[in-house]
């Protein structure tokens, strides 16, 4: 079953056409990732599927139902299907880790402190950082910061979880270790991933499904195999990063 649908989605900034008339779906239980060049329209394309923008026409269908017509407030809800892991991982620095991830669980359920402690701890744990709730974020690398915003995006169980850039900045090792991360959100977890990536050779690693966004529209869906073998000179000189070809470099 496909849990989240986009049809033929425009989506315009002033003279700017960023979404052309997209159609997407993306699959439940799989890990889904979107590639495409920068300033693309991955980031716009993410920002309607959580319903933080509204297409000028088209539907998002997210779990059988279309979030264009819903109010804020309705909105809301639907958003709690959701976790999230922001490009920089978006901690707030002032708390601590334990109580970054406590964070969507005093903000959305009426849980009790020591049952959401416990949340916080398992969820430490499975990120590999058990016992490091005590810590301030400043005091933590790159690839732990991650790893604190994926416990947390994780914390409410969410059925979809969305991962913008996630390895951008890490170093190779670092790298290897989210991207099984996120394969593992997918095992063990049974959530649905959807990554937006620069990186071929990790989303050649970790994706079940890839869909190339280019020009506003989705122009090559399938497996990483399918997407190597995919004929399309677009296609075939992202994917293998070179700088002739037909896409334009701005
Ligand atoms: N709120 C907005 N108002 C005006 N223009 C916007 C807005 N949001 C995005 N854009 C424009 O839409 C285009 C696509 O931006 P987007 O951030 O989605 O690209 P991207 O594919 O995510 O890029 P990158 O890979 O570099 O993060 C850009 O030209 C951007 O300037």
């Amino acid at each position: 079953m496909d849990i989240i649908v986009l049809k033929d989605v425009h989506k315009s900034f002033g003279p700017q056409k960023v979404l052309r008339g997209l159609n997407l779906n993306l699959h439940k239980d799989n890990v889904n990732v979107i590639i495409g060049k920068s300033g693309g329209g991955k980031s716009v394309l993410l920002k309607h599927i959580i319903g933080l923008l509204k297409p000028d026409k088209g539907q998002v269908i997210i779990d059988g139902q279309d979030i264009v017509p819903l109010s804020e407030r309705e909105l809301a809800t639907v958003r709690q299907k959701f976790g999230m892991l922001f490009q920089e991982a978006a901690l707030f620095d002032s708390l601590t880790v334990a109580e970054n991830v406590a964070f969507p669980l005093k903000e959305h359920t009426k849980k009790k402190h020591k049952e959401i402690m416990e949340i916080v701890e398992e969820k430490l744990a499975q990120v590999g950082l058990k016992g490091m709730g005590y810590k301030m974020p400043s005091e933590l690398s790159g690839g732990m910061r991650k790893r604190v915003g994926l416990a947390r995006a994780l914390a409410l169980d969410p059925q979809i979880v969305l991962f913008d850039e996630p390895t951008s900045g890490l170093d190779p090792v670092m790298s290897a270790a989210i991207n099984e991360l996120i394969v593992r959100t997918k095992e063990e977890f049974g959530a649905t991933c959807v990554v937006i990536s620069h990186d071929i050779p990790a989303t050649m690693a970790t994706a079940d499904f890839i869909f190339m966004l280019y020009e506003g529209k989705i122009i090559a869906t399938g497996t990483p195999d399918e997407i190597k073998h995919w004929d399309d000179p677009v296609v075939q000189q992202f994917i293998h990063g070179r700088a002739k070809g037909p896409i334009r470099v701005v």
